[in-house]
């Protein structure tokens, strides 16, 4: 089985590659931050090399009492949390608009096979909902209200849906793991614990070559 990492920053492809070792059969590339370079790039690299798995894996934002810092988060969907409209009575997803779907479904297979092994290395893991967002979540309210539109979104980051919007193009499975860096809520940097997420990053990619090697 060939498969595709996708990270959004060098930091997080270092972590990455620490934890998989010499797998000839991961490769890890870095898109760069946001939904539409982790799609043009996954797109790029999907279109030189064949793969049988596509995975968007990087640190994120966890969601109060769902996911803590150090967690680690595996998504059972990717969902793009902006894609629809406004409105006076509230957010309209764009499966509502009729313009497809802002869902895409990770492959259960591989999501339960992998948690299975993370919480034999003892790490602490969460599946569910990723949320993948442009904006990084700033205030107390933006998250309370993803929190009660996504009730089981336990993460956000910024690439996931991308990445799958790429895979799905050439219906390839995907999966989004992500190490919880901060909480989601009033912006404070110096709160963001990188350190500790991207080892735990590390520690999972070890269980990631082992589980799909
Ligand atoms: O400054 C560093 O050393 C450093 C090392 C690794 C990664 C970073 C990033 O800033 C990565 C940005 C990346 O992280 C995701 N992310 C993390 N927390 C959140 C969040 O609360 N909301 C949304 N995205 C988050 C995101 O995918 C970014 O691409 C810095």
């Amino acid at each position: 089985m060939k498969i595709l990492m996708m990270t959004a920053v060098e930091a997080e492809q270092e972590a990455v590659i620490g934890g998989i070792g010499n797998t000839l059969n991961i490769d890890v590339a870095v898109a760069g931050v946001g939904p539409a370079k982790a799609a043009a790039r996954t797109a790029f690299v999907l279109g030189k090399t064949e793969y049988d798995l596509v995975m968007s894996a990087g640190i994120a934002g966890g969601f109060k009492k769902r996911a803590g810092i150090g967690d680690i988060v595996i998504s059972e969907r990717l969902i793009a949390a902006e894609l629809g409209a406004d409105a006076q009575k509230g957010f309209i997803p764009i499966d509502e608009l009729g313009f497809g779907s802002n869902v895409i479904h990770a492959d259960h297979q591989t999501v339960d096979r992998l948690s299975a092994r993370l919480v034999e290395a003892n790490q602490v893991v969460r599946t569910g909902s990723i949320l993948t967002l442009s904006t990084v979540t700033g205030s107390e309210e933006k998250a309370a209200a993803l929190m009660q539109r996504f009730p089981y979104a336990q993460a956000e980051a910024m690439e996931g849906f991308g990445v799958a919007t790429a895979a799905k193009e050439k219906n390839l499975p995907v999966l989004e793991i992500r190490a919880i860096s901060n909480e989601i809520g009033p912006r404070d940097k110096g709160k963001w614990e990188i350190k500790e997420a991207l080892a735990q990053l590390e520690k999972a990619s070890a269980s990631i070559a082992e589980v799909l090697e």
